[in-house]
C-alpha cells in the first residue's frame, strides 16, 4: 500500500514541472531517491489507470521517502474505486522486496537536467514579410504633386504654400497618405505609413489629421464636444481632459519637437494642441474639457490615462521638475488666486491618477511605430490602444515608421486588436533606402588604438572641410550657416568621455544623454540649436489671434512664462553663436603662438581658398579630389578665419576662449536617433560605435541628408578606408536588402 502510494507521488513529482521542481528541491540532500527508469518506462507517469500487473509487479522501489511527502499526498488523494483491487492489496513480503530492483540515485538537480526535461520553446524565427511591391499604381499614387492637387482645407493649403512655396510639392509618402485620406477614407482607418528617414512623414500624418479634425461636422462630433451637452457631459468636461486625437512618440525630445511643430500649424488652422512636454506631465494636469490633439510619449500617456498603476502621487511629489515649475508660481500670492482652480484640478487628478479620458478619441497616431510596437514597448503601447478601443472602437489607428522589421509585421498579423482589421500599407518607394544625398565615409581603426582621439581628429577635419565649403559659397554670394555634427556613441559613458576629450581640445560640444539635466526639466533647451525650428518657412501668426479652442488663457500665460524662464536658462547655457571677433582671434593666435612676441609660432590666419590651395599642393592628386584632400590632411597648423581647427597643444591655452561658443558638435546615443528633424546645418553624422543593427544604422545615419539635402555619414572602425567618399547609392542597396529582415543581431557589413 505504501509502495503504491509513493509510486504515484514520485510519478507526479517527476512529471508535472512545477511540482517536480518543488519536490526535487525539497528532497535534494539525499533522503529522497527515485528511479529514473520508472519515468522513462512504458507506464506513462500521468496515466492514472492502475497497472494490471499489480503494485508489486516490477514497480520500482522508492526508499527513504520522507513522511512529509507521503502525508502530503496521502492515501486519501486516490478515490477508493480507482485503486487496484479496490483497496485490498496483498502484503509485500520481505522476499518480494528483496527481488525488486534497487533504486538508482536521482541525478542531482541541475539547470542542465531541467533543460533536458523541459526544452525551451524554439526561438522565434521571424518570417520575412516583404514590403508591398512598387507597382505602377503605387508609383502613380506616390508621385510628388502640388499641394493643391489634394482637397485639403484652404488654411492647411495656405500653410503648405507658405512653407514650401506655391510650386512646392508633396513628398512620395505625403502623396500616398493624402491620396488615401482625402477627401474621405474607409473608416476605421488602419494604416501603416512608411517612408525613408527625412521624407516628410510628420506632415504625412498631420495634414490628414488636421483636415479631418477641422472638417468633422459639429453635429457628427462626439457628444462631449457638440454644442448640446447633457449635464453629465458638462460635468465630465469639467473634470477631465478629453482629446480627439492622440499622438505617441518614443522619446521626450521627439515629442517636444512634434508638439512644437503641431502647435505652429495649429495656430493657423485653429486647433488646440497640448504636448506633455515635461518628463512628467504637468502640462496636462491643469486642463480639462475638449482638446483636439494630445501628444506624449507612451509612458506619459499611460500615466495620464490611469493605466500605469505603479505610478504614485509620492513619486510625482518628489519630482523636483514639475514641483519647481509649479511652486515658482504658486508661491506668488498674486497669481496663486488665479490658478486656484487649475491647482484644484491638478491635485484631484493626481489623487485619482487619471487626467485624460478617451471618450472622444477618434485618431491614434503612433510615430516611430517599429519602436513603440517593438519588443521593448509593445506591451505598453498595446495597453493604450486596447484601452481606447474599448471605449472608441471606431478610432483610426495610423502607424508611422521609417523601417518595418518583421517583428512589426508579425505583430500586425497576430495581435488580436491589430489583426482584427488588416492594415493598409502606404509605403513610399524609397522605404528602406538611405537618403539619396547621403555620402558615406568609412574610417578604419587607427594604429594608435585610441578611438576617441581618432574621432576628435576626424571631427576637426570635417569642420575644416565644411568651413572651406562655407567660405567658398559665401564668396559666391550664398550665406550658409556654420555646419554642425552629430556624433553617436553606444553608451552614456563614451558620450561623456568623448565630450571631455573635445573640451580639452577646445571644441565646444553638447553631450546629450538620458540623465541630461535640461532634458529632465522638460525642455529640449540648447539641443534646440541643432533642431529645425518648427516655424521655419512660416509667417508668425498675428499675436492677438487666439486659438478658438485653446485652453484657459491664464494657464497659457503660465506656460508662456515658464517657457520664457526655461528658455533663458537654456540660453545661459549656450551663448550666442558668433564668429570669433578680430580681437578674440588675435588673442587666440597669440596664445597658440606662445605669446605675442615670442616669434616661435607656426599659426597664422588664412582663408578658405588659401587653405584649399595649400592643401592642393601637398595632396596626392591621383587619389583625392580637392574636397577630400582636406579630409586626408593632418590637423592643420593654421587657423582659418572661418573655423578653428585646434590641436591638443592649442586647446590647452585657448580653452577658455573657445568654450563659450555655441556647440557645433552634439554627442549622444540612440536616444536622439529617432524621428528628430535636425536643422539643415547638420551636415554630418559620425558613428563612433557600430550601431546595434541595421535599423539603428538607418535611423542614426538618417539624421543627416534630410529632405533631399546633401549630408554625410562617417562610420568609424569599419572598412579599410577605401570606401571613403563612396556615395550612398551602393550603401543604400545593401541596406535595402537587409533592413526588412532585421529584428536583432549584429550590423551587417554590407549595409554599412
Ligand atoms: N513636401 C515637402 N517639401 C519639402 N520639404 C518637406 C516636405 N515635407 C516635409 N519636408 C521637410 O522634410 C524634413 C523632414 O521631415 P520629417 O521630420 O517629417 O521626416 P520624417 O520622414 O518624419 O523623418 P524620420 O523618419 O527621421 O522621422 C522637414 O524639415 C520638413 O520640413
Amino acid at each position: 500500500m505504501m509502495l503504491r502510494s509513493t509510486q504515484r507521488t514520485a510519478d507526479i513529482v517527476s512529471t508535472v514541472p512545477p511540482l517536480r521542481l518543488v519536490f526535487a528541491r525539497a528532497f535534494q540532500g539525499g533522503t529522497f531517491k527515485s528511479n529514473p527508469q520508472s519515468r522513462g518506462g512504458p507506464k506513462r507517469s500521468n496515466d492514472r489507470r492502475p497497472s494490471a500487473a499489480g503494485p508489486s509487479s516490477g514497480a520500482p522501489v522508492r526508499r527513504g521517502l520522507p513522511v512529509s511527502a507521503s502525508s502530503l499526498y496521502g492515501e486519501s488523494s486516490y478515490r477508493q474505486e480507482e485503486r487496484p483491487n479496490k483497496g485490498h492489496h496483498p502484503r509485500t513480503t520481505n522476499r518480494q522486496l528483496a527481488k525488486l530492483p534497487i533504486a538508482q540515485p536521482l541525478e542531482p538537480f541541475t539547470d542542465k537536467a531541467r533543460h533536458v526535461r523541459h526544452p525551451k520553446s524554439q526561438p522565434f524565427t521571424p518570417q520575412t514579410y516583404p514590403l508591398p511591391k512598387v507597382t505602377a499604381e503605387t508609383e502613380a499614387l506616390s508621385s510628388p504633386k502640388p499641394f493643391d492637387s489634394f482637397l485639403m482645407i484652404p488654411k492647411l493649403l495656405d500653410l503648405m504654400h507658405q512653407k514650401y512655396g506655391v510650386t512646392g510639392k508633396t513628398t512620395p509618402v505625403q502623396s500616398l497618405s493624402l491620396n488615401h485620406f482625402l477627401p474621405s477614407f474607409p473608416a476605421p482607418a488602419r494604416v501603416l505609413l512608411g517612408g525613408e528617414t527625412g521624407s516628410g512623414k510628420t506632415l504625412a500624418y498631420l495634414l490628414p489629421l488636421f483636415h479631418h479634425l477641422k472638417t468633422t461636422d459639429p453635429k457628427g462630433l462626439p457628444a462631449n464636444i457638440g454644442p448640446f451637452l447633457t449635464p453629465e457631459q458638462r460635468k465630465r468636461n469639467e473634470e477631465i481632459l478629453l482629446p480627439r486625437s492622440i499622438v505617441l512618440s518614443p522619446t521626450h525630445e521627439l515629442n517636444r519637437q512634434s508638439t512644437a511643430f503641431a502647435k505652429t500649424l495649429c495656430h493657423h488652422v485653429k486647433l488646440s494642441v497640448v504636448g506633455m512636454s515635461d518628463t512628467k506631465f504637468s502640462g496636462v494636469g491643469y486642463r480639462t474639457g475638449p482638446l483636439d490633439v494630445l501628444l506624449g510619449t507612451g509612458n506619459s500617456m499611460r500615466k495620464v490615462l490611469g493605466l500605469d498603476k505603479e505610478w504614485s502621487r509620492e513619486e510625482e511629489d518628489a519630482n523636483p521638475s514639475w514641483m519647481q515649475r509649479d511652486k515658482r508660481y504658486w508661491n506668488d500670492d498674486s497669481v496663486q488666486r488665479k490658478y486656484a482652480k487649475g491647482k484644484q484640478v491638478l491635485m484631484r487628478n493626481l489623487d485619482r491618477k487619471a487626467f485624460v479620458g478617451v471618450d472622444n478619441v477618434d485618431w491614434v497616431i503612433i510615430d516611430e511605430a517599429d519602436v513603440l510596437l517593438g519588443p521593448d514597448f509593445a506591451a505598453e503601447t498595446l495597453s493604450i490602444l486596447n484601452h481606447i478601443h474599448v471605449t472608441r472602437p471606431s478610432a483610426n489607428f495610423v502607424l508611422v515608421t521609417a523601417t518595418v522589421p518583421p517583428s512589426l509585421m508579425h505583430l500586425l498579423r497576430t495581435d488580436p486588436l491589430l489583426s482584427s482589421i488588416p492594415f493598409t500599407q502606404l509605403v513610399s518607394p524609397g522605404m528602406h533606402k538611405l537618403p539619396k544625398m547621403l555620402e558615406a565615409r568609412f574610417v578604419p581603426r587607427s594604429n594608435s588604438g585610441n578611438l576617441l582621439t581618432d574621432v576628435a581628429h576626424e571631427l576637426s577635419r570635417v569642420i575644416a572641410e565644411d568651413g572651406v565649403a562655407r567660405r567658398l559659397k559665401g564668396r559666391a554670394g550664398e550665406w550658409v550657416e556654420k555646419s554642425k555634427i552629430i556624433v553617436f556613441c553606444n553608451s552614456d559613458l563614451k558620450v561623456k568621455q568623448l565630450s571631455q576629450i573635445l573640451d580639452e581640445r577646445g571644441m565646444s560640444n553638447l553631450a546629450w544623454t538620458g540623465d541630461n539635466g535640461v532634458r529632465i526639466r522638460g525642455k529640449n533647451g540648447v539641443l534646440g540649436t541643432f533642431l529645425l525650428s518648427p516655424d521655419s518657412g512660416l509667417k508668425r501668426p498675428p499675436k492677438k489671434e487666439k486659438d478658438v479652442d485653446e485652453v484657459d488663457p491664464i494657464l497659457e500665460q503660465v506656460d508662456a512664462e515658464v517657457d520664457a524662464i526655461l528658455d533663458a536658462e537654456a540660453a545661459a547655457e549656450a551663448e550666442a553663436d558668433e564668429d570669433l571677433s578680430e580681437e578674440e582671434r588675435d588673442e587666440l593666435l597669440s596664445l597658440l603662438n606662445g605669446g605675442e612676441n615670442s616669434g616661435q609660432g607656426n599659426y597664422e590666419v588664412i582663408d578658405g581658398e588659401e587653405m584649399l590651395r595649400q592643401l592642393d599642393e601637398t595632396a596626392d592628386d591621383d587619389i583625392l579630389t580637392p574636397e577630400s584632400r582636406l579630409g586626408e590632411r593632418e590637423p592643420s597648423s593654421k587657423i582659418s578665419n572661418i573655423d578653428v581647427v585646434s590641436t591638443p597643444s592649442a586647446s590647452e591655452s585657448s580653452e577658455g576662449l573657445l568654450e563659450a561658443k555655441t556647440p557645433r558638435i552634439l554627442i549622444t546615443t540612440s536616444l536622439l536617433s529617432r524621428g528628430l528633424d535636425f536643422a539643415p546645418s547638420v551636415s554630418t553624422v559620425v558613428l563612433v560605435d557600430k550601431p546595434k543593427d541595421v535599423l539603428d544604422f538607418v535611423h542614426r545615419a538618417g539624421r543627416a541628408g534630410r529632405a533631399g539635402r546633401p549630408g554625410r555619414v562617417v562610420v568609424f572602425g569599419m572598412g579599410d578606408g577605401k570606401d571613403k567618399g563612396k556615395s550612398a547609392g551602393r550603401l543604400g542597396k545593401g541596406v535595402e536588402e537587409v533592413v526588412g529582415q532585421v529584428t536583432t543581431g549584429r550590423l551587417h557589413r554590407r549595409a554599412t
